[in-house]
Parts: C-alpha cells; structure tokens; sequence
C-alpha cells in the first residue's frame, strides 16, 4: 500500500470508530502518526524501550550551571541504583530502561547495569575549542544508531531517549541559536536552576562559539558546540524512518538533538512524538522550528527523557483505540446520518 492510501486507510478507521469523528482529537492525530511510521492500520507499542545516555561537558569550567560536574556521574550511580525520576517513571510504565555512559570525566567509573560507551572523558570547553572533533561526533552518532537497531532487532516497537549531563543545557542554547540564527540571549534558560549571573555566563561562553559556527554544517555545529549525550540521542533519532519505528522526544535537551537530527537528514521529524513543552524558556522557540505539538504540558524541566515515560500512556491509549475499539458496524452504532 503507498502512503497516500495508507493514510486514507487510517483516517477511515479511525473516523468509523465509536465516537463522533475528530471527538478523540490529538490522540486521533498520534493514532495516525504511529500507523504511517509502522505503515499498518494495526500500530503496535506494546514493547517500548528507553535509553538515557549520560556524558560530561567542558563548558561547566566556565560557571554555567547550578550544580557542579560531579553531579552528572553520581546521577549514573542514582540510574544504576533505580533511583531518578526516570528509573521510578519507566519502572512505573513498565518501560525497560537502558542506561549508556558515552563519556564522563571520571573514566574510572563502571556501574554493572551501566553500559561503558564512552567516547572520550567528557567534551572539550566550547567557549575555546570546539566541543569535539567530527569524528568523535560521528563515533558518539554511531553508538545511538546501533542501539536503536539492537533495540527494535529485539522487538521494541517505540523508542524513547534521555539524557543526564551536567551543562547540556548550554550546548542545546547554543545548537538552537546557531543553527537556527537567533542570538544566545534568545536561547539561554535556567537549566537545572542557573543564577542570571550563571545564565549571563552562558551567553558569553555562547557568543564566543557562535562566531566558530558561521557556515558550518549541522554535524560541523554538533561537533562545534554539542556533547556525546546529545549525539547519541541523535543517532536514535536518525534511525526512526529506516527501523519504522516511533522515538518519543523529551524536552529541551532532547529537542536540540531533535533540531540537529532535522538538520541533518530533512523529514526525521515526522517519525517523532514530542511528549510535553518544557518550562525552559527556549523550547517553544525548538517546538515552533520543528512544527511539533507537544501531547503535554506540565511545567516539567527535567530532561532525562522523564517527559517521554509520563507521556507513554497516553501512545499506548492511541495505539488502544485504533486496534481495540468497536466501529459503529461492528457494535451496531447508527452513524451521523447528516
Ligand atoms: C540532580 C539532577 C538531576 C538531573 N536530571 C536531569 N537533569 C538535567 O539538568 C542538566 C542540565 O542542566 P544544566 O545545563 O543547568 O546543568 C542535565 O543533566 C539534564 O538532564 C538533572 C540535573 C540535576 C542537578
Ligand atoms: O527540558 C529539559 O530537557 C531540561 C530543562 C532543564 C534542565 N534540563 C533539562
């Protein structure tokens, strides 16, 4: 069946379900998408897989954040232990949890349930040098990519992806404004809980980097101002269209690696589902580039892909409705006749 059909196809069945047309509005909407991207009229999301991938960034040494560096390991600990919003929110959902290390400044460190994929000791200061050389960024692509295929060669049906790194808000400030030209005062919010003197840190280290990305490409940019983290969600991100699989984005962190990944290969995006708006302020400004409705909005400013496992429920809802429901034929439901 070609897609035009397919759609036709979908938009029938939905519309001849038990319930005045258009009644079930944006779950009808998320029903559709998850039919086009599993090209059936029986979408299926019963087997979910989260991934949060943890790494370090250089640009905290220049005061950025609210918490310091350390925290980014000692929260793999906290997933290692089942302890983040994250951990108690998939476990919650019934959604496996996958936890990736893709490079902490601690190389030391290993957790038994904490896979090693780092690659380097965390990112290099992007108000100096570039973040990461283009390889590493490709390498750090690579390790999301090859997740996302493992993951759906073991039957998931949906991927959700988060993250944990200490000052990734600032690399995703600074994704957003160069790759979409607005000035760093434009794109830079309170993260974790940044002072404005902290945020005005930000901005600086920001603008010095932004004059670096002028005519780059999108992977140029990643490389430039991105972190390991944000690469590897990519990297899943990438893989939807070729796996026919839905990935679930989170909020802002995972909206900047949303913002490369469209970038980088036109047309990915109609293989997301944006779980939730964030309360950091940029994320309207990433939703509103992306043309994405968000299915929540919960004041949350968490990352971790914490959005996305809250949001499940409502994918599991549509993915119900299409398969399960009675249409008016089959419970003998008159139609509107008009
Ligand atoms: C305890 C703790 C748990 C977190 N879980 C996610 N983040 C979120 O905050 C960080 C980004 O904000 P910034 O750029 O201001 O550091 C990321 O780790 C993100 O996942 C956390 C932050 C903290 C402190
Ligand atoms: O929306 C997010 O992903 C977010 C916001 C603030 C801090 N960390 C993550």
């Amino acid at each position: 069946m070609n897609q035009p059909e397919l759609k036709q196809q979908l938009q029938h069945k939905i519309d001849n379900l038990t319930k005045p047309p258009g009644s079930l509005g944006m779950i009808e909407q998320l029903a559709a998408q998850i039919g086009m991207i599993q090209n059936t009229t029986e979408p299926k999301v019963d087997k979910p897989q989260a991934f949060v991938f943890g790494a370090d960034h250089g640009v905290c040494a220049e005061g950025v954040t609210a918490f310091p560096q350390i925290v980014t390991e000692q929260m793999l600990a906290n997933f290692a232990a089942g302890g983040a919003a994250m951990s108690v929110f998939c476990k919650t959902n019934a959604i496996p949890l996958k936890i990736i290390n893709m490079g902490i400044v601690n190389e030391q460190a290993r957790w038994e349930n904490v896979q090693h994929s780092a690659i380097a000791p965390g990112t290099k200061n992007f108000r100096h040098e570039a973040a990461m050389t283009e390889q590493q960024c490709l390498d750090a692509i690579a390790v999301g990519e090859n997740e996302a295929k493992q993951a759906v060669a073991n039957g998931a049906n949906l991927l959700i992806v988060g993250e944990m790194g200490i000052g990734n808000s600032s690399s995703s400030s600074a994704l957003l404004s160069a790759l979409h030209g607005l000035s760093a005062t434009a794109t830079v919010g309170a993260g974790a809980g940044s002072t404005t003197g902290q945020q005005s840190l930000k901005i600086e280290a920001i603008d010095q980097a932004l004059a670096r990305c002028k005519g780059k490409t999108p992977l140029a940019i990643l490389a430039e101002v991105g972190g390991f983290e944000i690469a590897a969600m990519a990297g899943v991100m990438l893989q939807a269209r070729s796996l026919n699989v839905p990935v679930m984005i989170d909020g802002f962190i995972a909206g900047a690696a949303a913002l490369f990944a469209e970038a980088h290969q036109p047309g990915s995006k109609d293989y997301w589902i944006f779980s939730h708006s964030s309360a950091e302020q940029a994320h309207v400004k990433m939703l509103a580039i992306l043309e994405a409705t968000p299915l929540l909005q919960l004041n949350l400013r968490l990352g971790e892909g914490s959005g996305s496992a809250l949001a499940y429920p409502l994918v599991k809802c549509a993915a119900a409705m299409i398969n399960d429901m009675a249409s008016f034929e089959s419970a003998g439901v008159a139609p509107n006749d008009a």
